[in-house]
């Protein structure tokens, strides 16, 4: 597409966003929308609910004053016209690769990123928060959460709704940003209870009569409202389960229909206290093939932009997330107690596959980790084996979920954490590092780390085996290409790992498939005239301890590499073992240090942080004296 933008790079500010006209401002939404398709073509991203966004972050700069005013997004993945109009829209060129502006709203990016964001469910949380804070310190500034229906099926939301509903004067807007999709269909019982408000057609057509009639003052606009109330209790018999909370709520409103959006939020500026408005918007607005297919351009990676055709890396070895998914599958046929759980990723880990095939064994419980860990909980005590997959990321929030509900029990749920490790452009908030470090430090909790797809296979049908906690972390992206489909399951022996290579000048030490590239590193030490034993310890815990014993009393030098930060990691665990008993020996640990890792590619990110394959290589001549 060529680029042909007359007021795009009028905008650089909110101030120039409210220079425009009405009618500029729509066209101003239809040039926004282009050059996000446009530049997410080629350097992909959160397309979708961007592109779901784009009048709602118009509209909201348009009518507040940012950034004095504060617009807290949830998740913050759909943020791109945000991004644009708040003077990013050169830097959007960037967004996502190293050295450039991230895909979520960061506060140290922009005075206009209120809050950062990454994980959902947070926004009505910190947007209270401030809220409050303004309320102390005597400021007259709004504060706008908003939030989509699929991440307001957190507990966290329902937490801040809860807290805030009570204060009756605090100025919070909550916009339910509504489209009925979280990555995948949306679910569970709010997912039709708000399709019940927005869909009721006798409610929606008194509602429009209503406001029609009446001009948008705040006062009559409140009238309004009461007035929807009551028919909505008649009509959807029911009261209202915001204004249950003690929100006031308001729409729902076409999210798309600048003019009614303006209106709306202008009425509403004035009215105090926590208020709701329910915004009606389509996932992938304005671009076929995303609206077409909302749960694949949720992300799609690149494009062609004039023929919605996705330009996806042919062949290769199959991702991580499908063998998860298919061996899944296998193990549900074979073991009528295997169930799978995920909190809203059923495509993102790909137990879509199992979901397809035998949908009554598979729930998709909404955003809620916490919930999703201690719902298997509750079917391994009553007799079932789950697999509960959750990101890597997105299981620090359910730490204690897994201590106490799932390890102190000694349940059998087996947890299968997806893109532990670095996982490349989403950056610092989707970075799956603390994993082995956080949960090593529970006791009696089996976590392993395979290297390969076949060793993942395996593990989890030793999973569903072992009869107590076990956790398994694995990688995104794609595996190294070994044969895994339909070769027997094998049961491994739990805190045993393998010696991969013998030598006799260093050890190196690996977990997981940080060893793939570790043993590349020790192949070309070899060529150098470096003899490396290469040992893959497979358990992160148990720990070998016969493994490490031969390791500690051959070696004097020992590297050790893991994809996760090393404070509380693998490489301190193993050099505590060598310590504790006496061995004589130097640990040099590779890893992630103590900091955060920004986004880019994972290789740039793994050369960075200094274990990639050059890094392990010059560690190992290093320890050789080289
Ligand atoms: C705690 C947490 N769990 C899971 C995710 C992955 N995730 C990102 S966006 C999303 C769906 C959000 O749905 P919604 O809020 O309705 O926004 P939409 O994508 O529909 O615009 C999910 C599950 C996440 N970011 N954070
Ligand atoms: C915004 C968010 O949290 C998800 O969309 C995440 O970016 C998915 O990551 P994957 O691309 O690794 O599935
Ligand atoms: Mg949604």
């Amino acid at each position: 597409m060529a680029e042909n933008f007359e007021l795009l790079h009028t905008v650089s500010s909110p101030r120039d966003l409210k220079k425009l006209s009405p009618e500029e401002l729509r066209r101003y939404c239809d040039e926004l929308r282009r050059y996000i398709i446009d530049q997410c073509a080629v350097n992909p991203g959160h397309l979708a609910s961007s592109l779901g966004a784009v009048e709602l972050a118009a509209a909201l700069h348009y009518v507040y004053d940012t950034p004095e005013d504060k617009i807290v997004w949830d998740v913050g993945h759909q943020t791109y016209a945000h991004k644009i109009i708040t003077g990013r829209c050169e830097a959007f060129r960037t967004k996502r690769r190293l050295g450039g502006i991230s895909g979520f709203p960061r506060m140290a990016e922009s005075e206009y990123d209120a809050f950062g964001g990454g994980h959902a469910s947070v926004s009505i949380s910190a947007a209270f928060g401030m809220a409050k804070a303004a309320e102390l310190r005597g400021e007259r500034r709004k504060v706008v959460a908003v939030i989509g229906d699929g991440s307001m099926t957190g507990g966290l939301a329902f937490e801040g709704l809860n807290n805030a509903g009570a204060s009756k004067r605090t100025d919070l807007l909550v916009i339910l940003n509504d489209n009925h999709m979280a990555i995948d269909q949306a679910t569970g019982a709010l997912k039709n209870y708000l399709l019940k408000i927005s869909t009721s057609v006798h409610y929606n057509r008194f509602k429009q009569r209503l406001w029609g009639l009446l001009s948008h003052t705040p006062r009559l606009l409140r009238l309004c409202q009461q007035a929807g109330n009551a028919v909505k209790q008649g009509v959807l018999n029911k009261s209202n389960l915001f204004e249950s909370l003690n929100f006031r709520y308001f729409g729902p409103v076409d999210g798309h229909n600048l003019g009614e959006l303006v209106r709306t939020l202008r009425a509403m500026h004035d009215i105090e206290g926590p208020k709701l408005l329910h915004v009606m918007t389509v996932k992938g607005k304005g671009y076929l093939p995303a609206e077409h297919d909302q749960s694949v351009w949720h992300a799609p990676g690149c494009f062609n932009p004039d023929t919605g055709e996705r330009i996806a890396p042919k062949g290769g070895p199959a991702r991580y997330q499908d063998v998860f998914g298919e061996t899944l599958l296998e193990l549900a046929r074979l073991d009528a107690r295997v169930v799978g759980v995920t909190p809203a990723m059923p495509s993102g880990c790909s137990m879509n596959i199992l979901m397809r095939e035998m949908p009554d064994r598979c729930f998709d419980v909404g955003i809620a980790e916490g919930h999703a860990v201690t719902f298997s909980a509750g079917l391994a005590a009553a007799g079932m084996v789950p697999f509960c997959n959750i990101y890597s990321t997105f299981m620090q929030r359910a730490y204690d979920n897994v201590i106490h509900d799932v390890a102190i029990q000694d349940l059998p749920v087996v947890m299968c954490l997806d893109r532990g490790g670095l996982v490349g452009e989403d950056g610092v908030t989707h970075h799956g590092v603390f994993d082995m470090a956080a949960f090593g430090a529970v006791p009696g909790l089996v976590i392993a780390a395979p290297m390969n797809e076949p060793e993942l296979r395996d593990l989890m049908y030793t999973a569903l085996r072992s009869g107590h906690p076990f956790m398994i972390r694995y990688p995104r992206g794609c595996g190294e290409g070994l044969p895994w489909r339909g070769e027997a399951f094998r049961e491994l022996p739990v805190g045993r790992g393998r010696r991969l290579r013998d030598g006799s000048d260093v050890a190196l030490v690996t977990v997981g498939t940080a060893g793939n590239a570790a043993a590349r590193a020790a192949e070309r030490a070899v060529e150098a005239g470096v003899s490396v034993a290469h040992y893959d310890l497979r358990f992160v815990k148990p720990l070998d301890e016969a493994l490490l014993d031969e390791a500690g009393r051959r070696f004097r030098r020992v590297v050790t590499v893991e994809d996760g930060c090393l404070r509380g990691g693998v490489g301190e665990a193993v050099a505590a073992f060598f310590n504790a008993g006496g061995y004589d020996v130097r640990v040099r640990s590779l890893g992630i240090g103590d900091e955060w890792v920004e986004h880019g590619t994972p290789a740039q990110l793994q050369a960075l942080c200094g274990y990639d394959e050059e890094a392990v290589l010059r560690a190992l001549l290093a320890a050789a004296g080289k």
